[in-house]
């Protein structure tokens, strides 16, 4: 069994990894551990490292004194036993190329990413096993039902520590353990990948229905045959049923698919209101990972012959061969079917 580490490394200042460092540092506070986190721009490392930022996200974060930041990323990983992935899903191989003659030999990685990489549909446990020397016991994920800005506020949250190796999972899971973040174990890293990916697909259909004024039946549907899709997907892939219906799965995806803070419903939800998806983009000051990731999990879908028919009328949206006037028709207009066929 590992112990302790005295210093974690998370690798993204954006609005999850400083979050998710607040948790880590709280957990450990009392054991003198240093949080470091990586910012890609030097002067968001100044604000976190002087606490003295125009961003209110920043301040409402209120980061304890045990997280110091620095925009160069062999100071952050020095001596990190382990590290925390947190930047946009398409730009993790690039970022993993910069850091990994950084990386301690040994360490922990864990991926907080819920996106799919464009062109190779592969997952960011996938990524990382490919651009890193590393055992599969020595990468992890966590996902769940977890919008940044309420565990910032310290609100009671519930999460999923997956990983092959039970006792990574459980080494990671006391690490980031709070009075109000709650990690659950769990082996099954492509349930829980895959729950984390497809919800924010779902979460913009969800959206374009907020956007379109339907009301809760509508809504509802989409996130029940949403989750129907997303747990065809990950059973062809080789996940299991029981993480589909728990926290990464059924979990994330009521919380992204209810909440006015997810991104990926509040870009659905301007789609739905008619604007153009470049001026969605526009308007998007953060990753909404299904806007990118929603092609991906189609060509992964189909190529394992899984039928996603919210993921394909979404994607047709995005790309512009499909109004969100005719989405509603087009998926009440498919073969009738018994609910439970799960293929
Ligand atoms: N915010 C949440 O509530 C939340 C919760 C759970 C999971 N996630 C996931 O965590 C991941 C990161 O999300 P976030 O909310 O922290 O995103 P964000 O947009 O707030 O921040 C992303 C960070 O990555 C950095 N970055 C590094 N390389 C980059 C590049 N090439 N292009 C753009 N930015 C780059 C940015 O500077 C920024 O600090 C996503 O996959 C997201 O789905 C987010
Ligand atoms: O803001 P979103 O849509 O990226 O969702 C954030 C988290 O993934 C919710 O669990």
């Amino acid at each position: 069994m590992r112990t302790l580490p005295k210093k974690i490394a998370v690798m993204g200042a954006g609005s999850w990894g400083t979050t998710f460092a607040k948790v880590l540092a709280d957990s450990g506070s009392e054991a003198g551990r240093e949080v470091m986190v990586w910012a890609r721009r030097e002067e968001v490392a100044v604000e976190i490292n002087t606490r003295h930022t125009n961003s209110r996200y920043l301040r409402e974060t209120q980061l304890p004194v045990n997280i110091t930041s620095s925009s160069d990323p062999r100071e952050v990983l020095a001596g990190a036993e382990l590290v925390v992935l947190a930047v946009p899903a398409q730009s993790l191989r690039e970022q993993l190329r910069s850091f990994r003659d950084a990386i301690e030999p040994g360490a922990v990685l864990i991926s907080l990413m819920k996106g799919l990489e464009r062109d190779t549909d592969a997952r960011m446990s996938e990524v990382i096993s490919a651009e890193i020397d590393i055992e599969p016991e020595r990468i992890a994920v966590l996902s769940g039902p977890n919008l940044a800005m309420e565990i910032a506020r310290k609100q009671p949250t519930a999460s999923v520590v997956a990983c092959s190796d039970i006792e990574t999972a459980a080494w990671i899971a006391a690490l980031c353990s709070t009075e109000y973040f709650r990690p659950y174990t769990n082996t099954d890293l492509i349930g829980v990948e895959i729950g984390g990916i497809a919800k924010n697909v779902i979460a913009l259909a969800v959206g374009i229905c907020d956007g379109m004024g339907m009301g809760d039946n509508t809504k509802s549907s989409i996130i029940t045959r949403g989750l129907a899709e997303t747990t065809r997907l990950a059973l062809a892939l080789g996940g299991k049923y029981e993480t589909l219906s728990g926290l990464a799965g059924l979990g994330d995806l009521v919380a992204t698919c209810s909440s006015s803070l997810s991104r990926n419903n509040t870009a659905g939800r301007l789609l739905g209101q008619g604007l153009y998806l470049d001026e969605v983009n526009d308007r998007m000051s953060q990753t909404a990972e299904g806007i990118k990731s929603g092609r991906a999990v189609l060509d992964l879908a189909t190529r394992n012959n899984v039928e996603v028919p919210i993921t394909e009328a979404v994607v047709m949206v995005l790309e512009g061969t499909l109004s969100v006037e005719n989405m509603g028709a087009r998926l009440l207009g498919r073969e009738l079917k018994s609910e439970g066929e799960l293929q």
